[in-house]
């Protein structure tokens, strides 16, 4: 029997060397939320904690310890991130503060994006026309405009799946809704007709949305461009009737273009619903919630996560999965449901998904906008 002493000595020794480590280990945590910071990543790695927690037991002698092992690097990674957490936090507070009221769409004038702000904010709101998708985010992150609108899901081609990726991406939140119909027209500068025309432009969602109708002029190229009214813009200043864009009337009126055949879209009442984003959470009097989960790679965990929405009698009006894109075969889920954020029903069932899945995120409780 060793001495009680002796052994709190050495017990010593060995925090000396570890809490050195330890320290080394938080700085590089905190480097490694400086490198999430700038290239918006989630705090929580799921797939990589998998990983330190293998190489543990791994890296033990004595395999009895596996169980204490795991659970050692797992209050080790909480606390790293719990870190990070705090670092990220404090970085936020430095963003400038946006500017009221000034709004962004992606696009030029005359987008469907710029049509859909106008109808939710008025005609008289503030706006900036931005080149692409994530350049509005961009504008939001750097404090440039405070809110900005982008589509968000297609009557006809279904989700947008580039903003739901940016949402996560730069981990913004949903303020509002609008959904507004989207007639597709062919258009072309003064002269053109569907014999002169070669090359139609548009942006890769119109080309889909109007592929009956292309079908039958094959000889046509199809070019995708950032946006609809971009491409209106693009073939006015070409003055060329090889070229012809896909557009709303209200770009081809802008840019001077004449309609060579209107409302070519495949779906009629074809309609595209835009979200409003902000930085932050804005919960309204709404009657319309969205939150996103991670679903771990493991059996019946969609159905358990799903389970606690029918539990509450809490209707989905839409799911949409993505790809993780950091870890191979995991995913995000969004889930759009009907209800007030506050009601019982809602707080229950968000409380369970909260406890049971790795990740979860509020995006947004505001007023549902639809279209009859
Ligand atoms: O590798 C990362 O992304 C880290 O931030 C480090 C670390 C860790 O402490 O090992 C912390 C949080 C992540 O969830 C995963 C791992």
């Amino acid at each position: 029997m060793g001495d009680l002493t002796d052994y709190r000595r050495q017990i010593d020794e060995i925090d000396s060397q570890l809490i050195p480590l330890f320290e080394k280990r938080m700085d590089l945590a905190l480097q490694v939320a400086r490198y999430k910071q700038e290239n918006h990543l989630q705090v929580l790695q799921g797939g990589r904690e998998q990983q330190v927690l293998n190489l543990a037991v791994e890296h033990l002698n004595t395999k009895e310890y596996a169980d204490a092992a795991i659970r050692f690097m797992s209050n080790i990674m909480s606390i790293s991130r719990d870190l990070q957490k705090k670092k990220l936090a404090a970085g936020q507070e430095d963003l400038p503060a946006p500017p009221q009221g000034k709004l962004g769409y992606p696009g030029v004038a005359g987008s469907f994006s710029e049509q859909a702000l106008i109808e939710y904010f008025g005609k008289e709101c503030d706006r900036v026309a931005y080149e692409e998708f994530e350049d509005v985010f961009k504008a939001i992150k750097r404090g440039e405009i405070q809110y900005g609108i982008v589509p968000i899901e297609n009557s006809f081609t279904g989700a947008v799946s580039e903003s739901y990726d940016l949402l996560r991406k730069y981990g913004f939140y949903i303020v509002g809704e609008k959904s507004i119909r989207v007639d597709q027209h062919l258009a072309c500068v003064r002269g053109g007709s569907l014999d002169t025309i070669r090359e139609v432009y548009s942006h890769a969602q119109g080309l889909e949305q109007c592929s009956e109708f292309l079908k039958s002029h094959k000889e046509w190229k199809l070019i995708p461009f950032h946006n609809t009214a971009i491409a209106a813009k693009f073939v006015s200043d070409a003055k060329d009737t090889g070229k012809a864009a896909i557009c709303s009337e209200c770009a081809a009126q802008l840019y001077g273009l004449d309609l060579i055949k209107p409302c070519i879209n495949n779906q009629t009442g074809n309609s595209t619903r835009f979200i409003i984003i902000g930085r932050e959470l804005e919960p309204k009097e709404g009657d319309k919630v969205s939150v996103v989960f991670s679903l771990e790679d493991e059996a019946g965990t969609l159905y358990r996560l799903l389970s606690y929405f029918a539990a509450n009698h809490i209707n989905m009006v839409k799911i949409e999965s993505r790809p993780m894109k950091d870890v191979s075969w995991r995913y995000f889920l969004y889930v759009d449901f009907e209800g007030n954020v506050e009601s019982p029903q809602s707080k229950t069932a968000l409380e369970l998904i909260k406890k049971d899945a790795g990740y979860f995120k509020l995006l947004g409780a505001y007023k549902a906008d639809r279209l009859n």
